[in-house]
């Protein structure tokens, strides 16, 4: 007998691809599981599910930066923090931070597929009661319209959100005046586009201007110290913390000032959640 699970639930991460660099990512977590009935019928009651399976990618890659270990010019270290992850292509990288806020993959590059299957591999060797197998899928929500992908950390938050690279993949919409926008929001997710957003006060190090300076990022929070560093150029400064609030309102006040016109943001974090924020010449209103 086989069960299945579609959209049990989200993973959000980073990942380090050697062609895109530092990107963000949100795909959705289907899962079938094959097994025996117990004397109830059931294989594996619906209402465990989920909570079995959310807990070991919260433990796992959920809010992590995936790392292909086999990528050219790629090292890993132990460091004071944690893990010295360093990078050369695209471009150069280093990040810092507790062990649990990376996850080291056997691979070139990471794909969706391959990363579903590695987890289907490891849950599958250690299954719930009367379930022989297990098969993830992990896939990209379908968006109609304009998405971008960026990575972030969130230093004040008691969760994995304090990571210093994880990311998402996120939907925009952007109102003129009550209409949609789409040549607006195209020409915006391409500016955000694999980006890290980071907030003005945790840049330890602006480095040298132009296009060969590189930024460094540092905090403590709860996990333990974390330090980024990359090109200034990948990065868009925030005076404030990058939470999905105040992305929309950074996003709202850039529109009106670049374009004049009133604006209402509706800015995703990741899948099916986020915040709007709406901006006019004379009133702002959030
Ligand atoms: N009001 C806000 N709450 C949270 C924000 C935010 O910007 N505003 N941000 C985060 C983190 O950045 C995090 O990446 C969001 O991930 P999320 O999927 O919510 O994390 P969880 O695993 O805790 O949620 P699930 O529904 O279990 O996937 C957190 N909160």
């Amino acid at each position: 007998m086989t069960l299945f699970v579609n959209n049990l639930t989200h993973l959000d991460a980073s990942l380090w691809c050697p062609r895109r660099g530092l990107i963000g990512a949100s795909w959705h977590v289907d899962v079938e599981l094959d097994g025996q009935l117990g004397d109830d019928g059931m294989l594996f009651d619906f209402g465990e599910v989920k909570p079995w399976l959310k807990a070991h990618l919260d433990d796992g890659p959920d809010h992590t930066l995936l790392i292909p270990l086999e990528s050219p010019g790629l090292s890993v270290q132990a460091c004071r923090e944690g893990l010295c992850i360093r990078a050369q292509a695209p471009y150069a990288m280093e990040v810092r931070g507790p062990r649990q806020a990376f996850t080291l993959l056997p691979w070139r590059e990471i794909t969706p597929q391959r990363l579903a299957e590695h987890y289907s591999n490891l849950l599958s060797r250690r299954p719930p009661p009367r379930v022989d197998a297990i098969r993830l899928r992990l896939h990209e929500e379908a968006i109609d319209g304009a998405a971008f992908t960026y990575s972030h950390g969130l230093k004040r938050h008691v969760g994995n959100c304090q990571r210093i690279a994880h990311g998402h993949r996120s939907r925009l919409c952007l109102w003129e005046n009550g209409s949609r926008q789409p040549l607006l929001e195209a020409a915006w997710a391409k500016r955000l586009q694999d980006r890290y957003l980071v907030s003005e006060e945790d840049i330890s190090d602006p480095g040298l201007p132009g296009p060969r300076g590189q930024l460094t990022v540092r905090y403590q929070a709860g996990q333990g110290q974390f330090m980024l560093r990359l090109p200034r150029d990948r990065c868009i400064v925030m005076p404030t913390p990058t939470t999905i609030e105040h992305i929309a309102a950074w996003l709202a006040a850039r529109i009106l000032h670049e374009t004049g016109r009133e604006v209402r943001v509706q800015a995703f974090e990741g899948i099916g959640k986020g915040a709007f924020s709406g901006m006019s010449p004379l009133t702002r209103h959030d």
